[in-house]
């Protein structure tokens, strides 16, 4: 029997790549674009942490299951760490990429290569009814580029310059962003709990 777990997202992008770091170990992933009815959580939290916590508790909740929530998103050093938590509505609560990275980059105007200096991060939350909430964290170090590169990927991946692959993120294969990733790093911290939280079938 293929072994299930939920993912608490809405984020098509983020769901795919879910999809493919998990599958290889033969797990079946949910998100709640598999279930429209499911609520909408009020990200209010000031850190990743805090917010993938209130995700996964709240769906966890709603499921009476065992739930992985992911909040995530970029802190530009030059912007004082922003977008930080408002990674995903920086334009507005649309939600449009395109308009977050336009707005990115007009506020990174005439600051040089070196000075645009930048990380993705990821909090992974997971949570069930009856069991403490545990969150890790994974992170990816770049630069913000001056103008947008690559088809792949989502969010802010285009402008994302990662040094050791010489590309953006948005130009890396799946499997490679999947090597480097905030949030392969941060799943690569869950490894120790896969037993209980795939196992967790009432
Ligand atoms: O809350 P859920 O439903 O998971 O979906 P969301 O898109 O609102 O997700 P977040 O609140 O965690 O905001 C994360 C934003 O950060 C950005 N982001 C996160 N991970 C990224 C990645 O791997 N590549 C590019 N941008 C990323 C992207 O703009 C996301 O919309
Ligand atoms: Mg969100």
């Amino acid at each position: 029997m293929m072994k299930q777990v939920i993912i608490a997202t809405k984020n098509v992008g983020k769901a795919r790549e879910f999809q493919e770091l998990l599958e290889k170990k033969g797990i079946e992933v949910k998100s709640l674009l598999d279930f429209p009815n499911c609520p909408d959580v009020e990200e209010t939290g000031s850190t990743f942490a805090e917010n993938a916590v209130l995700k996964a508790e709240a769906m966890a909740h709603y499921f009476h299951a065992i739930v992985i929530a992911d909040d995530s998103g970029l802190s530009i050093d030059a912007l004082d760490g922003r977008p930080g938590v408002y990674s995903a509505r920086y334009a507005g609560e649309e939600k449009n990429d395109q308009k977050n990275i336009a707005k990115v980059l007009e506020e990174l105007k005439g600051v040089p290569f070196e000075k645009r200096t930048a990380r993705f991060h990821c909090a992974l939350a997971v949570a069930a009814p009856g069991r403490r909430t545990t969150v890790v964290e994974g992170t990816c170090e770049g630069y913000i580029t001056e103008v947008p590169k690559g088809e792949n990927g989502f969010g802010y991946d285009p402008i994302f310059y990662v040094p050791q692959k010489g590309k953006t993120m948005a130009e890396l294969s799946k499997e490679e962003k999947n090597q480097i990733s905030h949030r392969a790093k941060a799943l690569a911290k869950l490894e120790k709990q896969w037993d209980e939280i795939i196992n967790d079938k009432e």
